[in-house]
């Protein structure tokens, strides 16, 4: 599959990542720490932005760590990608990475493609539901080494919702590049959807475990490996 660019913005689960990953080890993970964490930590000057953050996803205030913890829960049993809950799940996540008891998962052709990309000049840049802070301890700690050398940028929910191709125009305008210039990869056609609407070039990734992608006409390209991806990067960057 041939592109011609200058970024590659890579989905994270399901993506680079198995889903069963997220969903089996990662997310019963924060479930199961996330009442000790807002318990200890709900007094501290840090988590305030957290507990700013869920009220605002909520539409009101949560008085009390058993209110915060309450909509936590709720949120996770319907997989709500609430920035708060995000920001929250990452917090906890912190210890089992720095601890070793989570090490994230990659597929196999992720680290190659990946420094041939960045070999090549290619700047890469991850947009994932999880949080920044998430986002970097899950690619300084993967069974594969430390990738995070490897991206340039990282972009959450406070960028915005990653089905509206706002999100896409605000990222291309931060990274100072035309959106015809990224590859946006990812496992959910909503999110190519609102990129391709966006005017970045987009690839499905069809990896075990994802679930039967939604079609739309046209259909995006369609990739089991980032093996597949010819990249070929021309010219200055346009903005
Ligand atoms: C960055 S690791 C945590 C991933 C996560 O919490 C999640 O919801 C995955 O969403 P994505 O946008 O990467 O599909
Ligand atoms: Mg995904």
């Amino acid at each position: 599959m041939q592109f011609t660019g200058r970024g590659v913005l890579v989905d994270v689960e399901g993506t680079t990542s198995a889903v069963a990953y997220v969903y089996d080890v990662m997310f019963p993970f924060a479930r199961r720490g996330i009442e000790a964490y807002v318990t200890a930590h709900w007094a501290d000057e840090s988590f305030a932005a957290v507990r700013e953050q869920f009220a605002a996803d909520a539409g009101h205030e949560l008085a009390s760590p058993a209110e915060l913890v309450a909509e936590a829960e709720r949120l996770m049993d319907g997989d709500v990608k609430a920035t708060g809950l995000k920001q929250l799940q990452g917090l906890v996540w912190e210890a089992g990475f720095r601890s070793g008891e989570l090490q994230a998962h990659v597929f196999a052709d992720v680290p190659p493609a990946l420094a041939a990309w960045r070999e090549a000049g290619v700047d890469v840049r991850v947009y994932s539901s999880g949080s920044i802070h998430a986002q970097r301890l899950f690619f300084g700690h993967t069974e594969a080494g430390d990738l995070s050398p490897s991206f340039s940028g990282h972009y959450d929910t406070t960028t915005g919702p990653k089905r509206e191709a706002p999100s896409y125009t605000a990222i291309a305008a931060d990274w100072s590049l035309a959106p015809s210039e990224i590859l946006f990869l990812s496992d959910v056609t909503e999110e190519l959807e609102a990129a391709r609407a966006a005017g970045m070039q987009t690839a499905l990734v069809n990896r075990p475990g994802n679930a039967e992608p939604t079609t739309v006409d046209p259909p995006h390209t369609a990739i089991e490996s980032f093996a597949e991806i010819d990249l070929e990067t021309v010219g200055e960057p346009s903005t």
